[in-house]
């Protein structure tokens, strides 16, 4: 049941996933379930990382919030309504670039806004406004290939972004990216999150990066049929700068607290890939 608050019964969650199982029918026809009774609500607004050792199911259960994929029993739920077929309310942001490579960076922008009907001029100058706010104002000519890998991750969000998804749904979105582009890349990204909060799901093997962005970081143990074992409130105050929040004693007590339950479930994925390879 919803929590009460003093004017009413609390908003529904952006996403709230249900006691899910998910399962894969590989080709012997044998049933691998990847996840099983997993449980995760993301409030409107609410930015939640969720972490978990390699091949532990994080991809699979953002891939059912985005209706990628029909989870095998428990329910999806976005803003209290049942998701059938794609989430429409969510955009995306994986970890491979999803640039046309013919189209300029514009026009890569204004292409989902043109898609949904928005007259070509009017896009592309609302395009052109994204590109400023990603810091590529001077880019837009250029083509994917003439854009170094943080750049391209520039246009994607602002790809993303420009249509005003009610969710963002992120898979190691600055997973490709050098160190110091993937701080920069998180700033910009809290920078731009706070302006119009929405509710994230954002998938990171690396839970620095996960403290550092997130409200909560959720804990996913190892697969098969991994569980949803760890929810924890990050107590860091916002505005926030990635590079100085990771020198905070609060950012190194939470991440301390944090590691010692993942550590174990890093270990167990890490002896689990080595018996499956
Ligand atoms: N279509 C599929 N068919 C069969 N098994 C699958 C399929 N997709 C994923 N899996 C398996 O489900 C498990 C979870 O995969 P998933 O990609 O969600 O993990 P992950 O935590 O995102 O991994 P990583 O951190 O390495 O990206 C893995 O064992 C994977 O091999």
């Amino acid at each position: 049941m919803e929590e009460a608050v003093a004017n009413g019964p609390a908003p529904p969650c952006a996403v709230h996933l249900a006691d899910l199982d998910i399962a894969f029918r590989l080709a012997d026809r044998s049933v691998f379930t990847a996840v099983r009774g997993a449980t995760l609500r993301v409030a409107d607004g609410e930015f939640v990382a969720i972490v978990g050792p390699t091949g532990c199911g994080k991809s699979t259960l953002l891939n059912a919030a985005a209706g990628l994929l029909t989870p095998s029993r428990g329910t999806v739920e976005i803003f209290g309504t049942p998701l059938a077929g794609l989430n429409r309310m969510a955009g995306y942001l994986f970890q491979a670039d999803a640039l046309f490579p013919w189209k300029t960076a514009i026009e890569n922008v204004a292409i989902g806004l043109e898609i949904a009907g928005t007259p070509r001029g009017e896009a592309r100058d609302e395009a052109a406004q994204w590109l400023a706010r990603v810091g590529l104002g001077s880019f837009g000519d250029r083509y994917p290939h003439m854009l170094s890998g943080g750049q391209r991750k520039r246009v994607g969000l602002a790809q993303v972004l420009i249509r005003h998804p009610k969710i963002l749904l992120m898979d190691e979105p600055f997973g490709p990216l050098d160190a110091q582009t993937r701080q920069i890349m998180g700033n910009l990204l809290l920078e731009l999150w706070s302006a119009d909060r929405k509710g994230v799901m954002f998938v990171t093997h690396d839970l620095e990066e996960a403290i550092a962005l997130a409200d909560r970081v959720v804990i996913m143990s190892a697969g098969p049929a991994a569980r949803i074992i760890g929810d924890f409130t990050i107590p860091l105050a916002r505005p926030r700068d990635i590079a100085e929040i990771k020198l905070d004693k609060a950012f190194h007590d939470v991440h301390r607290e944090i590691w010692s339950m993942l550590r174990d479930e890093v270990m167990k994925g890490y002896v689990q890939a080595e018996a499956v390879g």
